[in-house]
């Protein structure tokens, strides 16, 4: 790794001696760099560490691969994982431990956790959720009503809950502390108790003397994607006199619903005393730097330089009515180019949409049946092109359909599947160690729907159901219970286990390269609650906003061929929009 090219301005960011804001375009070899600095800066330094940090492991996978033989600078003092990981190892959990006497347990999540949900009179509804309150620096909690699961309960149990707010805070405070003294900690939690810590004046100084001891040096990549903690977390570390180096795409930011804050960072990145761009994209082809120009929001114009820049490609903007148009179509374009199907991959905002372009149902379209949901779950689960949030999906209608069986088709509406669980007795993690289990041994594939609904049956029973905690159910009316689905159900799911192409939301792909892409823009294009404006006005207008974000992401993955497949009733203001931008198009209906 330590001797691949570097163009000069990548060079700047490897050889910097002052703190640093990069911005970079999609595909400008920031990681190459970023590494390279890693390599450089780890062997100067002899006492102290330099930290890299990223959001998602997929990210820091890449690092550490790119790393290749030098893996032995990814020890300590070094440090290479995702912010979370560096903000529990050396934030949260040197206090932490000094406070609870006990060392910390981080989870993802509340709901991993079991009685984080509590019970309160309030009739007909679901159990109460730690996630709903806020916390002060005494661990006092407010209940955010607004926060409520849309599926609580009906107006009168909400109603109750206000009602009893006082009773449902001094719960929940006493929830949160039976946690935190046993030691558990999600990470929401974690990012509370170092922004507590970092903000006392007795305690900062205590980190600050640890944390100066240990690094020289913070390479942030993906830096857009900083939200409140994170950027405090910077300005404290900075103010410590640790080296700054902070590189990100402000227009690849796509998680403002996980409290990112882009214009902060922006705020941020300009007070540290060098900025330069680079703006030399390596990866795409002429005409789709074209594109992501012109939905970038800042001054920055892409240039096409790598083995693509010669490329003749046109963007293709494909017309539809209905989205089993979509594939065949972009199989052929596809094929044109020499494309092949496992370097293709169809992106949408939303997961339906992808899924429905690859030909596939979204698992909100197999209704409720239970035995179609067992099948589902079976081939998302088999299938490497399924996404972790659609697999937990799956899973989870498997759990209700295990639980409605269990409680013998009795009314779970208003439950959740905790809240059910609760009901019947069942623990959740063995609930979900054997949904997964029955989905996994089951194969619908070249079963008619008849026989895999007597397969489904058949396992049911003969599961241990004392293993669920649960005393052996009586299973009488099965054939009732476990239908088989309608032919219309069956024939959606069998296609899902030949998937003919990846699909994805354009969360999912985020860092990631394709030599094809198909983006589809839906019929229904839902306005912005605030501006009332839809993706598409804000892409014609120039209004910053993340849906057109998005869309820039999910067109700068594409390497070779850009294929842009949009409902009839929005050709014409895209088809505005790029010819407006000079963005080579082909247009074809299909
Ligand atoms: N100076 C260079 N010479 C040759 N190839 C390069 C150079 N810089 C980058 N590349 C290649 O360009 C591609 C994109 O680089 P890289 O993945 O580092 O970009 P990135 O900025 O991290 O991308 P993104 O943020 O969009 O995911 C890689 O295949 C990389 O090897």
């Amino acid at each position: 790794m330590s001797d691949v090219s570097l163009t000069d301005d990548q060079k700047i960011l490897v050889n910097a001696d002052a703190d640093l804001f990069v911005a970079a375009c999609p595909g400008a070899g920031k990681t190459r760099a970023m590494v390279a600095r890693f390599l450089k800066r780890a062997s100067e330094e002899d006492r102290r560490g330099i930290a890299l940090v990223s959001f998602t492991n997929t990210a820091i996978d890449e690092v550490r691969t790119r790393c290749g033989d030098r893996s032995d600078v990814l020890s300590a003092p070094n440090f290479v994982g995702t912010f979370d990981a560096f903000l529990h190892r050396f934030i949260v959990t040197p206090l932490y431990v000094a406070f609870f006497k006990v060392h910390p347990r981080y989870v993802q999540s509340w709901s991993e956790v079991q009685g984080t949900k509590f019970r309160m009179a309030t009739g007909k509804s679901a159990d109460v959720d730690l996630e709903w309150f806020d916390f002060d620096d005494q661990l006092r909690a407010t209940l955010d009503m607004g926060r409520v699961d849309r599926n609580f309960g009906n107006v009168e149990a909400r109603e109750k809950l206000r009602g009893l707010r006082l009773e449902a805070e001094q719960r929940a405070a006493q929830v949160l502390r039976s946690l935190l003294q046993a030691g558990t900690v999600s990470c929401d939690t974690a990012r509370f108790l170092a922004e507590i810590w970092i903000s006392n004046d007795k305690y900062r100084p205590i980190l600050g003397g640890l944390l100066r001891s240990r690094f020289a040096e913070i390479i942030v990549d993906e830096v857009q994607d900083c939200g409140r903690e994170e950027l405090l977390i910077l300005e404290f570390l900075r103010g410590l006199g640790i080296r700054m180096v902070t590189v990100g795409d402000l227009d690849q930011a796509i998680y403002e619903f996980r409290s990112a804050t882009p214009t902060k960072v922006l705020e941020f990145g300009t007070t540290l005393p060098l900025q330069p761009m680079l703006i030399e994209n390596w990866r795409s082809s002429p005409a789709i730097c074209a594109f992501n120009n012109s939905l970038r929001s800042r001054t920055m114009i892409e240039r096409p330089v790598g083995d693509t820049a010669e490329l003749g490609t046109p963007i293709y903007l494909v017309t539809y009515a209905k989205p089993d148009e979509i594939l065949p179509s972009a199989l052929s374009i596809s094929k044109q180019y020499e494309v092949h199907t496992d370097e293709l991959v169809l992106l949408a905002h939303r997961r339906k949409d992808a899924l429905r372009a690859a030909g596939m149902a979204a698992s909100g379209e197999l209704g409720s049946n239970r035995v179609a949901a067992v099948a589902d779950a079976g081939l998302k689960l088999r299938s490497a092109e399924t996404d972790a949030v659609a697999r937990r999906d799956a899973v989870r209608r498997v759990e209700k359909a295990i639980l409605a069986v269990l409680a013998d088709g009795g009314d779970l509406r208003f439950k959740s599947i905790e809240g059910a669980c609760a009901e019947l007795g069942i623990d959740e993690r063995r609930l979900r160690e054997v949904s997964v289990r029955m989905a996994v041994s089951l194969a619908a594939q070249g079963k008619t729907r008849s026989q895999f609904a007597n397969e489904v049956r058949a396992y049911f029973r003969g599961v241990q159901w004392a293993e669920l905690n649960v005393v052996e159910p009586e299973l009488n009316g099965l054939g009732k219970l476990l239908q088989a689905p309608t032919e219309e159900v069956w024939n959606s799911i069998s296609n899902c286990g030949r998937l003919p192409v990846q699909c994805s939301t354009v969360h999912g792909v985020k860092g990631r390269e394709f030599k094809g892409v198909g983006i589809v823009i839906p019929k229904s294009l839902k306005p912005n609650e605030e501006s009332g404006r839809t993706l598409l006005d804000d892409w014609e207008h120039g209004h910053d906003s993340e849906s057109r974000r998005v869309l820039y992401v999910a067109g700068s993955r594409a390497k070779e061929l850009l294929m842009v497949f949009v409902h009839q009733q929005h050709r014409e203001q895209v088809a505005r929009i790029l010819e407006g931008s000079a963005v080579p198009i082909v247009q074809l209906k299909v």
